[in-house]
């Protein structure tokens, strides 16, 4: 039998006296509350607090427990989870969240974090440093100069519920480690990308008529000490002579935000813009003059290469020796993307060669990059460092960006600027709500079912809905319905984060299907069934014809509701806990099993009784408040037609 708790099966989020717990919530954070308990620490176990929290996590680390023994790991497992979050959240009813930011932000992102946490802004800290601070802290926010390694995510020992990325590369965010730990990465996807597109023009203008280089000249010939004899004065007017933009092809590599701007920059100077990049629409390219284009065709048409892509594995050296191989002699390269797409090495060797007559670089594979980089003394390349987000705009606009996004995820929102988590559009939210909560309370009900010795590898979710399958989005509920199977039998924390993660590494595969049926399209689902294949069953009426544990809810007036265990019908609200029986259909059956309950004071809260056959077996479904004891649950055993049952918490 499944074991009780009498703490509750979510952390408990932050509750702040901040302004912003108390201010009206937007109507995005109106309509994502369910998503997280605003209930501190509760006692019982009710609705309420079965709100979910895709964030927070209890759990110290991502576990490899495999999912065995159901029932004997379930005991273990609520014990377990039972004081870690009475040792941890004890206090955090009144605690602020911590907000480490690594790295300068802009004045009013820090306010509005400041409105919500307690904000630590340390700079320029070692990984080590950082590290240690980490284990305090349920948010970071960084730019690019902090590495979000592994190890931080492993020092930050699960209570690291958000990186924010107050910008858009977030190639020195470990994905892959923050997904294993649940911790959501977030963005700022938008507000630098006019700087960042601004900045390439500039690079662009500034390499092809020599600005950084004659200007360095000048001044290295006019040095007002008495040394300055030794500084011939430089007027170098024949040296640096440009070439022309008009007219000049330029391959934008990488059509995405920053890419697109850039290229419509460049048409306004007059140059003609071609680009390549294997995601783009087409549609978009055409609306704005420029054609897609094949990477070969790109480098080798193109007089201006300017880069605008990602820094990803695939993307990684993409500009090496066999690249420059192909570009036209003389070619001019810029890179405000990241340094890593570059072979820097084969770049000095197509800058020594001529190949490349000039570059441009505002970020290097290292930075800062080393003092004896051959690149960036190289004459003929320009370089800046990593400013391409650097205006007073984009800053403030980033901060402003990031706080929002990490302030909602730390309320237990879903961020719209999320990167490892799947982006759910508020109105399907909205719409979803109720199911969510059904979806988690079937999953966690089906563990339930499977007697001790059983492992599961499969699961099924059938939805059945009137609506067309490709309209029904259903990450939010499978995460939920993984969450409930998984959470109720090991100690990991699961969230939409990782829910699939750690499905996948406790050998779990859900399957899904989706079938439509003749109900009304008002809804977007009609019933939610959870099968569990190839296992065991402490309660054999829950076993379908098929042999698969199997249980089915739906949502009624907006309420979660069992209506299927096995081939019998009930349908009793998914409040508080619940009792199973099969029981020899016969009258007074409901009387003496409720007498049973109100002599310990436990309150029915539902009842119901679904039969196959009259007069034969019957199933009554018993929704109680309270958590029956042993002595009452061994009583109900004792009723002579009782002839199984099971008690299931919620
Ligand atoms: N220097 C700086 O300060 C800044 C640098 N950046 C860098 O610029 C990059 C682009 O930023 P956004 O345009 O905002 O991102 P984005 O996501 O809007 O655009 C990236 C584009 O690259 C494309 N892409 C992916 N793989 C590609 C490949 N192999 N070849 C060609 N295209 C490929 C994508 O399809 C996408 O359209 C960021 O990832 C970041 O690294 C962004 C802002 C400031
Ligand atoms: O947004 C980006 O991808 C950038 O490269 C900007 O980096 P920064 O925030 O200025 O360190």
């Amino acid at each position: 039998m499944a074991s009780s708790s009498t703490k509750p099966i979510f952390t408990p989020p932050f509750t702040t006296t901040s302004s912003s717990s108390s201010s009206q919530p937007s109507t995005r954070s109106s309509l994502l509350s369910f998503l997280h308990s605003t209930t501190p620490t509760p006692i019982s176990l009710n609705l309420s607090h079965s709100r979910i929290s895709f964030l927070n996590s209890p759990s110290s680390a991502v576990r490899s427990l495999s999912i065995k023994n159901a029932t004997e790991t379930i005991e273990a497992a609520e014990t377990s989870r039972v004081s870690r979050v009475g040792g941890q959240d004890a206090n955090s009813q009144e605690t602020k969240p911590t907000i480490l930011v690594s790295e300068k932000l802009g004045e009013a992102g820090l306010e509005l974090l400041r409105s919500f946490g307690d904000v630590d802004c340390s700079y320029d800290l070692s990984q080590e440093d950082l590290c240690k601070k980490i284990a305090s802290c349920d948010a970071l926010i960084v730019r690019s100069g902090t590495k979000v390694t592994r190890q931080v995510f492993e020092a930050a020992k699960g209570k690291l519920k958000v990186v924010g990325r107050a910008g858009v590369g977030i190639d020195n965010v470990d994905l892959q480690a923050a997904t294993e730990y649940g911790c959501l990465v977030v963005n700022a996807p938008t507000a630098n990308t006019v700087a960042a597109a601004e900045h390439g023009i500039a690079l662009l203008a500034a390499m092809a008529r020599n600005v950084a280089q004659a200007d360095a000249s000048m001044k290295s010939g006019s040095h007002p000490t008495p040394f300055s004899f030794l500084f011939p004065r430089q007027w170098q007017r024949n040296k640096y002579v440009g070439v022309s933009l008009v007219g000049k092809t330029l391959a934008v590599m990488g059509f995405g935000k920053v890419g697109s701007e850039v290229a419509r920059r460049a048409k306004g100077l007059g140059m003609q813009v071609i680009a390549h990049d294997p995601y783009a629409p087409a549609d978009r390219a055409r609306a704005i003059g420029v054609e897609l284009v094949s990477f070969d065709q790109a480098i080798s048409t193109a007089d201006f290469i300017s880069l605008h892509m990602p820094l990803t594995p695939s993307t990684k050296k993409v500009f090496n020796d066999d690249t420059f191989a192909k570009v036209k002699t003389g070619v001019r390269i810029i890179n405000v993307a990241r340094g890593g797409v570059i072979d820097e090495d084969a770049l000095v060797r197509a800058l020594d060669s001529g190949k490349v007559a000039q570059a441009a670089l505002d970020v290097f594979t290292e930075e800062p990059p080393p003092k004896d980089s051959k690149l960036v003394q190289h004459e003929r390349v320009t370089v800046t460092p990593h400013l391409g987000a650097s205006t007073k705009e984009a800053q403030e606009g980033v901060a402003i960006e990031i706080a929002e996004a990490v302030v909602g995820a730390l309320q237990g929102e879903l961020a719209a600027t999320a990167v490892n988590a799947p982006m759910v559009p508020a109105a399907v939210l909205s719409e979803l709500a109720p199911y969510v909560v059904l979806a988690e309370k079937l999953g966690r009900l089906a563990v339930q079912l499977v007697a001790g010795g059983s492992g599961i590898k499969s699961a099924k979710v059938v939805y059945r809905s009137a609506r067309d399958p490709d309209d029904l989005d259903t990450r939010l509920l499978r995460a939920m319905i993984t969450k409930g199977i998984i959470e109720p039998i090991s100690d990991s924390f699961i969230n939409l984060v990782n829910a699939d993660f750690t499905a996948k590494q406790k050998g779990l595969r859900i399957s899904e299907e989706r079938v439509v049926v003749d109900s009304s399209p008002e809804f977007p689902i009609h019933t939610i069934q959870v099968q569990l294949s190839n296992v065991d069953s402490k309660f054999g009426s829950g076993v379908s014809e098929g042999g698969d544990i199997s249980i089915e809810g739906r949502v009624k007036y907006g309420k979660p509701h069992l209506t299927r265990v096995g081939s019998f019908s009930v349908d009793v609200s998914l409040e508080g806990n619940l009792i199973l029986c099969r029981q020899v259909d016969q009258p007074g059956m409901i009387g003496q099993v409720g007498n049973i309950l109100g002599e310990q004071n436990v309150n029915v809260s539902f009842m119901s009784v679904g039969r196959t056959v009259k007069r034969r077996k019957a199933i009554m479904a018993i929704g109680v408040d309270e958590e029956p004891n042993q002595e009452t649950l061994k009583k109900i055993g004792e009723v002579p037609a009782v002839e199984e049952f099971v008690f299931l918490k919620l």
